[in-house]
């Protein structure tokens, strides 16, 4: 199942820069992976913002959040998830 997903980073004024720096590098690692293993199909940032859109492919809703509530940086962004289905107009 595909589902897109919309990341907003929101970084805590108190956490210490060298913690977040920490985080993004093992956030950066798992989504390299999850990318490499086809999992996260897309990863886009969104122009301007602290912000990413996303495009997973998962079995279902519970492996899909598995895997977001298992990212480094979950503690620190809010989640909107979208489950997708196939448009009937769609040719690929
Ligand atoms: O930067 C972000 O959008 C948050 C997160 C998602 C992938 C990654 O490497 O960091």
């Amino acid at each position: 199942m595909l589902y897109h997903v919309r990341m907003d980073v929101r970084v805590p004024h108190d956490v210490e820069a060298a913690t977040f720096d920490r985080l993004k590098a093992a956030e950066k690692a798992r989504a390299e992976e999850l990318q490499r293993s086809g999992t996260w199909r897309h990863l886009w940032r969104i122009a301007g913002e602290y912000a990413n859109v996303s495009i997973f492919d998962v079995a279902d809703h519970d492996e899909l959040h598995a895997i977001l509530s298992g990212l480094p940086l979950f503690p620190f962004m809010q989640i909107a998830v979208t489950p997708l289905a196939r448009h009937p107009s769609a040719i690929a």
